[in-house]
């Protein structure tokens, strides 16, 4: 399993500890930066993991900002994202379950780093579980399908 990973000035430091759970766990990954705490703007990073992620150059991505609410908004407009805010092991477990969520944001001012650790690898190791789920993921897919044939119409 191939991994993007992003994070903004806020989640940096925990980016960093998360790269290790990935090295721990032989997981090849790729790191979109930012490489340092100087203030940046959470779009230019959050952005390039779910293109990433969306084109299927990465099987997963993750992201870390303050909150994870301003990656998880900016993941969830690349059509074919499904992208989890978690900051608790239940819902690391059940958005892979229930919502094959394919990347997944986390707030580094709202969790500490052994929480966020023990989110990745639950999130990492849980399969999609399919049966009914598959077709609530099948009516996401046409509502991405169903706005983007409505900007199309009204040219945006
Ligand atoms: O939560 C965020 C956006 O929803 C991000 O955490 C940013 O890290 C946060 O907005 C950055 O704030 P700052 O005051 O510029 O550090």
């Amino acid at each position: 399993m191939r991994i993007a990973i992003a994070a903004d000035h806020g989640g940096y430091a925990l980016k960093e500890q998360i790269k290790n759970v990935l090295k721990e766990m032989n997981l090849e990954f790729h790191d979109y930066g930012t490489h340092n705490e100087e203030s940046v703007d959470y779009p230019d990073y959050g952005v390039q993991v779910a293109e990433s992620v969306a084109k299927g150059e990465f099987d997963r991505g993750i992201l870390v900002c303050g909150t994870g609410i301003g990656m998880s908004i900016v993941a969830n407009k690349v059509p074919g994202v499904r992208c989890a805010l978690v900051h608790d092991c239940f819902t690391a477990k059940a958005t892979r379950e229930h919502n094959d969520a394919n990347v997944l944001a986390m707030g580094a001012r709202v969790i500490g780093p052994g929480l966020a650790e023990e989110i990745v690898r639950i999130w990492l190791t849980t399969d999609f579980s399919g049966g009914r789920h598959e077709r609530r993921l099948d009516k996401i897919r046409q509502l991405e399908g169903k706005f983007r044939q409505e900007e199309g119409v009204r040219g945006c």
